[in-house]
């Protein structure tokens, strides 16, 4: 079973040495974790980087190796920002020219780099953002520029001590006209003292849910007054400014430009499937060991792990973790299958690596955050113990839920990409890919399920028929409905809840079809495939149910705030910027952020220590 979860034979070995790498190593320890101060968690992190790359170079670790050791080091830090979006986003978006010159310093760790798309007043709406790059023809220079409080880049991780390079998002402007959202590559800090260069304000935004957890990170606040920098640092792969000024679009789709989403979003379901699996494997075990009540007078007491409720309660979340497991694994294809047809200019899979993607994303991180709190409780009082370890791992894992996308905003656009598909099933064009079941239209919208008992469940074809019928009637039903409003535009808002749970059901179909396609392949291992067939049945059942409650959520909607109001708590008692009464949300955020200890200092305690000497190494050694 462990080669079926790993995917083979030699990524088990891989796994397992570098696990053994890092547990036996005492600058990884992490038993304390939850103990230590915002400041000190900080400095443990880059003490827990630095020494990492140097294991790295030492041990000569490949790269799938060296990605390992910083996974199981199990510390979200700034590292993951350079090599999860600092660096894709360059290979994706700048020239081979740029890729050259950029990436040959953060390959040898010279710099650090960030992704620095988030405002303080637009995550969701990426268009939205109002970060400036103006092109000024007489210096060749772009003058990036923060005109306002909400234009404060906010989120980036590694961006509030750490980073000394971004990928700046901003809206380029030439010859008097917005060009929209584009990528310029920023240095934030000097390379000798680490203090942020002349015009950029920069600091860390302030303490995050649970301790230890997701704090080990600096997510960053930075403000730009009229910075400049060359031409060249502007990612000219999908677009490029000329010396003279003029705007050139290259002939790739400019969705391109969200290429570095699509890429972390993929890894993000693998993400899951690990997290969903460690609060099972908490759970599970503990639950074989714990034991509460006799059977009969005098008799044993009972594993907790025997009573139905439990078993009911946690073997859905052990199935998931499989299903997640594989989708993930399949995904992981797919995006790499995507990425060889764009090099050759083939894009017309993008919109469905789009929505699987989005899709996956969103469905495997909710899942695993609903999960992870239901082992909590599962644990009883002791899992509520940082030293159960699920506080960490749901506080850990619960912002996957919001960032490289909101999971709500990120339905929406698999539901949109299903309408496009409806209407040309309509139209006569035959789907492929993943939505190539809506083409038995006729059969799905009145077939009649041959499933009566939990046996039939364990029937591939009956499991795939179910949920590609449920999946398409609810996409039919919604493309109908929007069909009868006054405007396309309106009818996708007044139906989003429904094409949200269109949406589900067409991603749960994805999962459960990975899954059924894992049970054909071969399966080594006497026993591993039944076991897998039952845990596919498992995950495909406990998913079929639905409850609808919209109409009565439209009657609430107009006195919800006063529903609110009425608890009568003070902003005090509340203690929430995003809670306050008053609404005045941005400023309470930005006063809030200079108050963490974190933002005594410009330049961070332990930077002398374990930074500087990093980036110079690196340096020198790039210089021999
Ligand atoms: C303890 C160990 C550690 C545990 C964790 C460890 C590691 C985790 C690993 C990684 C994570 C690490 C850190 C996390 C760092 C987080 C970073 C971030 O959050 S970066 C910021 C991410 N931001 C977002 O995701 C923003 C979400 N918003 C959007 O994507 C878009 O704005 C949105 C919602 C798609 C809307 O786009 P917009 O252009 O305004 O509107 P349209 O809907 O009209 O779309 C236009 C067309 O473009 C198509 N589209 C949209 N997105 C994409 C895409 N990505 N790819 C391809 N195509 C896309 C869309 O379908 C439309 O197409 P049509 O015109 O309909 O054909
Ligand atoms: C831990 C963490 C790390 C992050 N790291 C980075 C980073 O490194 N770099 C970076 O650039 N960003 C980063 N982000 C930012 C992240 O990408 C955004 O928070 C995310 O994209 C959501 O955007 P938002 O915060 O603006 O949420 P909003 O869009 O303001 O969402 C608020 C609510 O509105 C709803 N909503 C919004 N739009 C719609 C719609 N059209 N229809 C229906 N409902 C809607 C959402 O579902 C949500 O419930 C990070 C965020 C977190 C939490």
């Amino acid at each position: 079973m462990k080669v079926a979860w790993a995917g083979s034979r030699h990524a088990v070995e891989v796994a397992d040495r570098m696990a053994c790498l890092v547990a036996s190593d005492p600058v990884f320890r992490k038993d304390t974790r939850t103990m230590l101060s915002r400041k000190e968690l900080f400095k443990d992190t880059l003490k827990k980087a630095a020494h990492a790359w140097k294991r790295t170079v030492e041990l000569h670790l490949t790269e799938e190796e060296a990605n390992l050791l910083r996974l199981y080091i199990d510390q979200p830090g700034y590292v993951d920002l350079h090599w999860v979006m600092f660096v894709p986003a360059i290979k994706g978006q700048g020239t081979e020219e740029q890729q050259k010159k950029w990436l040959t310093m953060a390959y040898k760790f010279q710099i650090i780099g960030t992704y620095a798309q988030t405002e303080l007043g637009h995550g969701s709406n990426v268009q939205g953002l109002e970060t400036t790059a103006t092109f000024d023809p007489s210096t060749d220079e772009f003058i990036m520029h923060s005109p306002t409080l909400t234009s404060s880049k906010w989120w980036p991780g590694g961006l509030g001590k750490t980073s000394t390079h971004a990928v700046v998002y901003a809206r380029l402007i030439t010859e008097g006209k917005d060009y929209g959202i584009h990528g310029f590559i920023m240095q934030l800090r000097s390379l000798d003292d680490h203090s942020p260069l002349p015009g950029i304000t920069i600091g860390d935004i302030g303490g995050k849910f649970g301790s230890g957890a997701y704090n080990s990170m600096d997510n960053g606040v930075m403000r730009l007054d009229h910075v400049r920098i060359p031409r060249d640092q502007m990612l000219m792969r999908l677009a490029q400014v000329t010396r003279e000024g003029k705007y050139v679009h290259s002939d790739v789709p400019k969705q391109l430009l969200y290429g570095t989403m699509v890429y972390v979003r993929q890894t993000i379901v693998a993400d899951a499937s690990r997290a969903l699996s460690r609060a099972v494997c908490i759970a599970v075990r503990y639950g074989a060991i714990r034991k509460q009540f006799g059977s009969k007078a005098g008799g044993p007491e009972t594993q907790v792990l025997n009573y139905k409720t439990q078993q009911s309660r946690l073997f859905p979340f052990l199935a998931s973790a499989y299903a997640f497991r594989f989708v993930g694994q399949w995904l992981k294809w797919l995006y790499t299958d995507v990425t060889q047809k764009l090099e050759s200019k083939d894009f017309s899979t993008l919109p469905e690596a789009h929505a699987c993607t989005a899709g996956l994303k969103s469905v495997t991180t909710s899942a695993t955050a609903d999960a992870i709190e239901e082992c909590q409780k599962l644990c009883g009082g002791h899992g509520y113990l940082n030293s159960s370890g699920l506080p960490e791992l749901f506080a850990v894992n619960l912002p996957a839920c919001t960032y490289e996308g909101d999971n709500v905003v990120l339905l929406l656009q698999v539901a949109r990409f299903l309408m496009k598909t409806v209407s040309q099933v309509a139209s006569g064009k035959q789907p492929v890919g993943t939505t190539a079941y809506m083409g038995n239209i006729q059969h799905l919208m009145q077939c009649k399920s041959v499933v009566n008992t939990v046996e039939d469940w364990l029937n591939p074809a009956a499991i795939k028929e179910v949920f590609e019928a449920r999946a398409l009637r609810m996409a039919v039903n919604c493309a109908q409905n929007i069909s009868k409003a006054p405007s396309q535009e309106e009818g996708f808002s007044e139906l989003s809840p429904d094409l949200v749970e269109a949406a589900v059901a067409h991603v749960q179909l994805i999962i459960v079809t990975k899954f059924i396609e894992k049970l054909q392949e071969d399966i080594l291992g006497h026993g591993v495939k039944e076991q897998l067939q039952k845990l596919c049945g498992i995950y495909a059942l406990h998913l079929i149910h639905n409850e609808r409650l919209g109409k009565l959520y439209a009657q609430v909607r107009p006195n919800a705030v006063a529903l609110v109001d009425a608890f009568d708590y003070t902003d005090h008692y509340l203690g929430s910027a995003l809670g306050r009464y008053d609404g005045d949300v941005y400023s309470a955020l930005y006063k809030e952020a200079w108050k963490d200890p974190l933002n005594e200092t410009v330049v961070p305690d332990g930077y002398q220590e374990h930074l500087r000497p990093l980036l110079k190494q690196q340096l020198k050694l790039s210089r021999l």
